[in-house]
């Protein structure tokens, strides 16, 4: 019994491995990749921490936090895999944790509680990102910045705004995480339409916030709208916009998504790696500075390349409903744009 499991588990691992470094390189080829992870011993840092270790492209992986670090960077440390970890814990140690990085993560702040919505989050989180943003704009302004702290639909402008009066704001290398949307509407949708959830894939555009997380049904592949009526994509849009909610709630006090947002920032720093190291055509949904729409900033395809973004792709023919749902989420987007421009400005 017990060598079944480990046998599943092992096998789970390999198929985890190859998708995460699906397209790329053998160890040997691979360039030295430093990936810093800062708000390392969190819900999401600690499984992050985990993930980025079993990724063969990173050969340095940096664990910053204001506690907790050494503990998970020794244990980390110990997995039988490619990349150096170092822990580093306080502000004294932030310069250290962030030079010569090619990758930033930011999983750090505090989460949502039942009741809260993630603008909520705004007054702690927005301070905590504009000094590790700081912090970035000293010690490592070329890295590809992965804003995963909520508001994200704030934090990102805030970062902009951080890098701009730093001088060392690059549009192409600043991004929202907004992964987890996508892997919520891709299993949603495979769940609903019974095709395999592997080979589903769609995209999510507007924010990452209620109404401005926007998912594309209408351009799923394998295509199978035709088994699904109206009502049941207006269920599967509402079921993605409010998925982080449904874990707030399960999770009943206990924090948000942390799991499944470690998996999903692991697939997109992975995607931005693949990006760096030049593999063709690596496309992610992704919140960055935009004019596909009026708003500055937006979700949308992404094609990765070897300066971060290269192209920001369009948002494709819509249906009816999501035409609507465009049009509905831009006041609030816009708004959430604005406020953490403001902050970055007045604080
Ligand atoms: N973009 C997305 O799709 C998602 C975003 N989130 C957001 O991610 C953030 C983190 O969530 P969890 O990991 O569950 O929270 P957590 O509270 O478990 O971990 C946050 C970590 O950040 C650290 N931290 C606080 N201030 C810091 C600073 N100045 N420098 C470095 N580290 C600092 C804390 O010590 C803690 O270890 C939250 O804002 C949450 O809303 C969560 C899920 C999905
Ligand atoms: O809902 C939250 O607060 C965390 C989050 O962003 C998500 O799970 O999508």
């Amino acid at each position: 019994m017990r060598t079944a499991v480990y046998r599943s588990l092992a096998r789970t691992a390999a198929s985890a491995k190859s998708h995460l470094s699906r397209r790329c390189y053998s160890v040997e080829s691979a360039p030295e990749r430093k990936v810093a992870v800062l708000g390392a011993a969190g819900g999401i840092g600690q499984p992050l921490a985990l993930l980025m270790k079993l990724n063969p492209l990173v050969s340095n992986l940096a664990l910053y936090d204001i506690a907790g670090t050494p503990g998970v960077a020794a244990d980390v440390s110990h997995v039988n895999t490619r990349s150096e970890v170092t822990g580093y814990v306080g502000e004294d140690q932030l310069g250290k944790a962030l030079e010569g990085s090619d990758v930033v993560i930011i999983p750090a702040g505090v989460p949502r509680k039942p009741g809260m919505t993630r603008d909520d989050l705004f007054n702690i989180n927005a301070g905590i990102v504009k000094s590790l943003c700081t912090a970035i704009a000293k010690y490592c302004p070329n890295a590809l910045v992965n804003m995963i702290s909520n508001p994200v639909n704030s934090t990102v402008p805030i970062a902009a705004e951080v890098f701009k009066k730093a001088g060392t704001y690059n549009e192409k290398k600043l991004f929202g995480v907004t992964t987890l949307d996508v892997v919520r509407a891709k299993t949603f949708f495979a769940g609903k339409a019974k095709v395999p959830v592997s080979e589903v894939d769609l995209p999510v555009v507007g924010g990452h916030a209620g109404i401005t997380i926007l998912p594309l049904f209408s351009q799923a592949t394998p295509k199978a709208n035709a088994l699904l009526s109206e009502s049941d994509i207006q269920a599967l849009t509402k079921r993605t916009q409010d998925g982080g909610t449904e874990v707030v709630e399960a999770k009943a006090g206990k924090g948000s998504a942390t799991l499944s947002m470690a998996y999903a920032g692991a697939l997109f720093a992975d995607a931005c790696l693949k990006g760096l190291n030049g593999v063709p055509d690596v496309v992610e949904c992704s919140f960055v500075q935009s004019s596909i729409t009026e708003l500055p900033f937006f979700a949308s395809k992404v094609r990765l390349g070897k300066q971060g973004v290269e192209e920001v792709l369009g948002l494709g023919p819509l249906s009816d409903y999501e035409k609507q749902g465009l049009e509905n989420l831009k006041p609030e987007l816009k708004a959430s744009i604005e406020k953490g421009i403001k902050f970055a400005n007045e604080n």
